[in-house]
């Protein structure tokens, strides 16, 4: 099978784990993934749970759609996560629960929305960025994701949902998923005294994983 089928193959499993398993619901969220000659995304207005293979919209490295259904209305979010970290394959943008509740609170920290409550956390997700609201699919979100450099794989959109990255489709699914996990917890546990990692648990973390 060549890479690009694999890659279709393995959007359409993933995105359907991620819907049967509540992550995504209705035609919320959207998943692309680097190929060599261009991006694949999910079309528009499709349930992550009945995407078709050959059905998945190709763009090529200028973010010109050229094969299957019109893509999803955030190609800029996607084009940018991208084009700003070169290591990462693939992009995951979900509305899943616990991350979109947090996304929502007033009072979190933009630099750092999902501190470092447990080591899987810094292991998967590393720091989040909590990014201004604007609508869905307006081009300012790529720009704004474009002018934090790379520094950060994985985002919170406020009042939005999460944007995770990995360096491959699988990781970056398992990511939004450890994401979600612990935005719920972070929620749950809101208001009473807590114990985050310290910053040495984190570096000796960093240093002996990286990002997995
Ligand atoms: O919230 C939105 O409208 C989009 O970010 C989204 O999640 C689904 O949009 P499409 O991928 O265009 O269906
Ligand atoms: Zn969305």
């Amino acid at each position: 099978m060549s890479l690009e089928q694999t890659a279709r193959t393995e959007m359409v499993r993933l995105c359907k784990s991620l819907f049967d398993r509540g992550f995504s619901v209705g035609t919320a969220g959207n998943v692309s993934v680097r190929l060599p000659d261009g991006m694949l995304m999910t079309p528009t207005n499709v349930r992550l749970g009945d995407l078709e293979a050959e059905r998945i919209s190709k763009l090529d490295l200028h973010g010109n759609h050229i094969s299957g259904d019109k893509p999803t209305k955030e190609v800029f979010l996607h084009q940018a996560c991208l084009d700003t970290l070169p290591e990462a394959q693939a992009v995951v943008h979900l509305h899943s629960t616990w991350a979109t509740a947090l996304s929502c609170l007033e009072d979190t920290d933009p630099d750092d929305c999902v501190p470092p409550l447990t080591p899987y956390v810094v292991m998967r997700v590393g720091a989040v960025k909590l990014l201004p609201y604007v609508k869905p699919g307006d081009p300012c979100m790529g720009q704004m994701i474009r002018d934090l450099k790379g520094r950060y794989g994985a985002m919170l959109l406020a009042n939005h949902g999460p944007v995770v990255t990995g360096r491959t489709l699988a990781s970056a699914v398992a990511a939004a998923e450890e994401l979600e996990e612990t935005c719920k917890l972070l929620v749950a546990l809101r208001g009473l005294p807590l114990r985050m990692l310290t910053s040495a648990q984190v570096a000796e973390l960093t240093a002996t994983f990286g990002r997995i």
